[in-house]
């Protein structure tokens, strides 16, 4: 918050936002509170898939669905229906009910916490709205994040619903891909939300040579990092990394062979195990070379302003500690607890480049 802000009485109005500080400084600690549950989420999500859990839970109610089975007779009832699908014979063949209960909680979990989630966005929504503590279009805007959110739930379940088929075992890529994208775009979306709120005047930032060029290149290394984690959706999709467990050679080359192996040659990137591992491993690296770039570029530009360049730091080290996940995951044959981790500090390196585009919004903007 800048000196000129602090300076106001509590309850006064900024001029770049018609909402009392008081009041934005409890809705934006409500939208973080918010951020920080979908982080949470995000890491029940991979956990959920890691451990084979994802398709344990074979209907769809999403309000009496909070309630999970209260007698035996329920137990065996969804075990029943579970045993019906191929993944229980390939998976979890012979398991017992104790095994059946163990995966159960852990899609349960996700789920409950996803109705916990839709709560504590519209409780306090609600409260916010009557006491007059919005705007208009805030209220619009987060009431579209509510609906989104529910959106999101369904594509869960139309993703959950394609393990069920008869030919599969697992749920299939793209729409893995879809419930993971669309959940990073929301995240994005209640991000910035929270971010505008907290600071709605951007601090200004003179839009000489150099600082326009770093601005530019932390855009591409953010696009590069949605870019990485939708390929990091396809290899998880696909097994990827349960093969090439090598880095960096895959099979003792760098290209693996067999890139091309399906017609049309796009399918490959979608399709084809070594060459949707070894895309995701080429997209890491570049997004990390990119990131290298904006910290050489970023902190050569005093102009760009102490915070703008400690967002950049940070970014430089979680793009490390993300490649070093990575690689540890692969090279350990994708226990769950590194997957998870590895698909968490995703979420916690786009934050990061996101909070970094923010403080860089005043790129010229008196
Ligand atoms: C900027 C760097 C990286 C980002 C943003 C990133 C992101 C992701 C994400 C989000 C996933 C999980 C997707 C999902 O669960 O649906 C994933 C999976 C994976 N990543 Fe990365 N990744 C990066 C670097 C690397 C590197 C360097 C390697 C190894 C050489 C690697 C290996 C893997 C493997 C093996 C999986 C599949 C794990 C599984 O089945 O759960 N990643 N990545």
């Amino acid at each position: 918050m800048s000196a000129h802000m602090s300076l106001r009485p509590a309850g006064s109005r900024d001029d770049a936002s018609p909402i009392a500080l008081r009041d934005r400084r409890r809705i934006s600690t409500w939208l973080f509170v918010i951020c920080f549950m979908l982080i949470g989420q995000i890491a029940l999500g991979g956990y959920t898939r890691l451990t084979g859990s994802g398709l344990s839970i074979m209907d769809w109610r999403p309000v009496t669905g909070i309630i999970p089975p209260l007698s035996h007779t329920e137990w065996e009832r969804q075990f029943a229906l579970y045993q019906t699908i191929p993944q229980y014979k390939i998976l979890h063949d012979g398991f017992g009910l104790a095994g059946f209960q163990k995966i159960f909680w852990a899609e349960w979990t996700h789920r409950f916490w996803a109705r916990v989630m839709s709560l504590a966005l519209l409780a306090p929504l609600v409260w916010f709205a009557v006491t007059g503590a919005l705007t208009r279009g805030l209220i619009a805007r987060l009431l579209l994040y509510f609906v989104l959110g529910g959106l999101q739930g369904a594509i869960g379940w139309f993703m959950v619903a394609s393990g069920f088929d008869q030919n599969s075992t697992a749920v299939e890529p793209v729409r893995l891909v879809l419930h993971l994208g669309c959940a990073f775009a929301l995240y994005i979306a209640i991000l910035w939300t929270a971010l505008s709120v907290r600071t709605p005047r951007a601090a200004f930032i003179p839009a000489t040579a150099a600082v326009v060029r770093t601005k530019r290149l932390v855009w591409c290394a953010t696009i590069l990092i949605g870019i990485t984690i939708t390929a990091g959706g396809f290899t998880a999709g696909t097994h990827a990394g349960f093969s090439y467990n090598t880095f960096p050679l895959m099979d003792g080359r760098l290209i693996p062979h067999g890139y091309a192996r399906l017609s049309p040659f796009w399918l490959n990137w979608f399709e084809n195990v070594p060459a949707v591992q070894f895309d995701h491993r080429l997209l890491a690296t570049v997004t990390a070379l990119a990131i290298g770039a904006c910290l050489f570029a970023g902190l050569r530009t005093p102009q760009l302003g102490k915070p703008a360049q400690d967002a950049l730091m940070l970014m430089g080290w979680a793009v490390l500690i993300q490649y070093a996940l990575g690689i540890t995951t692969l090279l350990l044959v994708v226990p769950a607890w590194a997957g998870t981790v590895h698909q968490t500090w995703a979420a916690v390196l786009l934050t990061i480049a996101i909070v970094t585009l923010h403080r860089l919004r005043g790129v010229g903007r008196v």
